[in-house]
């Protein structure tokens, strides 16, 4: 549901009293998370709600559980990161005719960039009543080359450094492994042009291009801060120069809050965006590599549910 100023609005909630929730748990997500989740799940059940636990086996698990979860569930509760929760996302969204639950969130992945968008918290009680008795708001996911996105799709720099880092370090060190492998890219300095089509009529050159949904990116930054996840719009992030110079100016920017004021950087609000590049070059959908150029992006055709603040 979405108010006259484009704000997502709470939906009426249709769920039942006694919410019955399945919790779809990454068990290698982050780093140290299991007594989070005991904590959280005893709370729910202290709260009157029902949960029953299914733990991913392999990447794709979430997806397939969330497409093919029961008329009995009223939440898809994903106990993971934002990798995750993309694979949930585009399960729920493959359900069609099929009643569709609402989203729910534990967030104990790395980064969990859709959490702080969302304002999710963190304390387990707080989480736990949110989850049992909160109410839905809408959010509209972006859809890039049929597959569903929430935060953002990526090429240039930003895929290569998703696609490069070691999952090894992740897990050692968390989200610094994603500088230290910027910092290579950096070092490397491959240069990259992509052609880029903005709803079908200004064509654009960039060195990179972030197509966002979340005004949040890579966990506390900001790219557009004009996102916004509850309205059916994406905004085009255009980093227009190439080189060591620009890419460091770029960075200094995000760090600093003032990327919108770096030169060779702009934004563009959008329904539809084409990408054009080497093909084989890949794109990152929400942090994880999922495809190559070329790249058709556009919104999902229908806005999802989820329990938020
Ligand atoms: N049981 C599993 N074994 C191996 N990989 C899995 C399993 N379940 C899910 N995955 C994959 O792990 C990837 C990363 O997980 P997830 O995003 O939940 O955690 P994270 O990477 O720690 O957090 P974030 O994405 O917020 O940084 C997901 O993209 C998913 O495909």
């Amino acid at each position: 549901m979405t108010r006259a100023d484009g704000s997502a609005a709470a939906s009426e909630n249709h769920l039942s009293p006694a919410r019955r929730l399945l919790v779809i748990h990454n068990p290698t997500a982050g780093r140290t998370e299991r007594r989070h989740l005991a904590a959280v799940l005893s709370e729910i059940e202290k709260q009157g709600a029902q949960f029953r636990l299914r733990e991913t086996a392999s990447a794709g698990d979430a997806e397939h559980v969330a497409r093919d979860c029961g008329p009995d569930i009223d939440v898809a509760v994903v106990a993971g990161g934002d990798g995750t929760i993309n694979e949930a996302i585009n399960g729920l969204m493959a359900r069609e005719q099929l009643p569709l639950p609402a989203l729910g969130i534990i967030p104990i992945g790395t980064t969990n960039v859709l959490s702080r968008d969302l304002r999710i918290p963190r304390q387990a009680d707080v989480l736990a009543r949110l989850l049992a008795h909160g109410q839905t708001r809408d959010i509209h996911v972006g859809c890039a080359n049929g597959r569903y996105f929430s935060l953002m799709c990526g090429v240039g720099m930003d895929a290569h450094i998703v696609n490069r880092t070691s999952l090894r370090l992740k897990k050692k060190i968390g989200k610094l492994a994603y500088v230290v492998q910027g910092l290579r890219e950096l070092v490397a300095g491959v240069p990259r042009r992509y052609r880029v089509e903005i709803d079908g009529s200004e064509v654009v050159e960039a060195s990179s291009v972030i197509v966002a949904k979340s005004r949040f990116y890579g966990g506390e930054f900001q790219l557009a801060p004009q996102a916004a996840i509850g309205t059916p719009e994406l905004q085009v992030c255009l980093f227009l120069r190439g080189g060591r110079l620009s890419t460091l100016i770029y960075i200094i920017g995000m760090g600093t809050g003032h990327l919108d004021r770096m030169p060779g950087y702009r934004t563009a609000a959008a329904r539809k965006v084409s990408i054009v590049g080497h093909d084989g070059e890949p794109f990152q959908l929400d942090g994880d590599c999922q495809g190559c150029l070329p790249l058709d992006i556009g919104v999902g055709e229908r806005p999802l549910p989820v329990i938020a603040p």
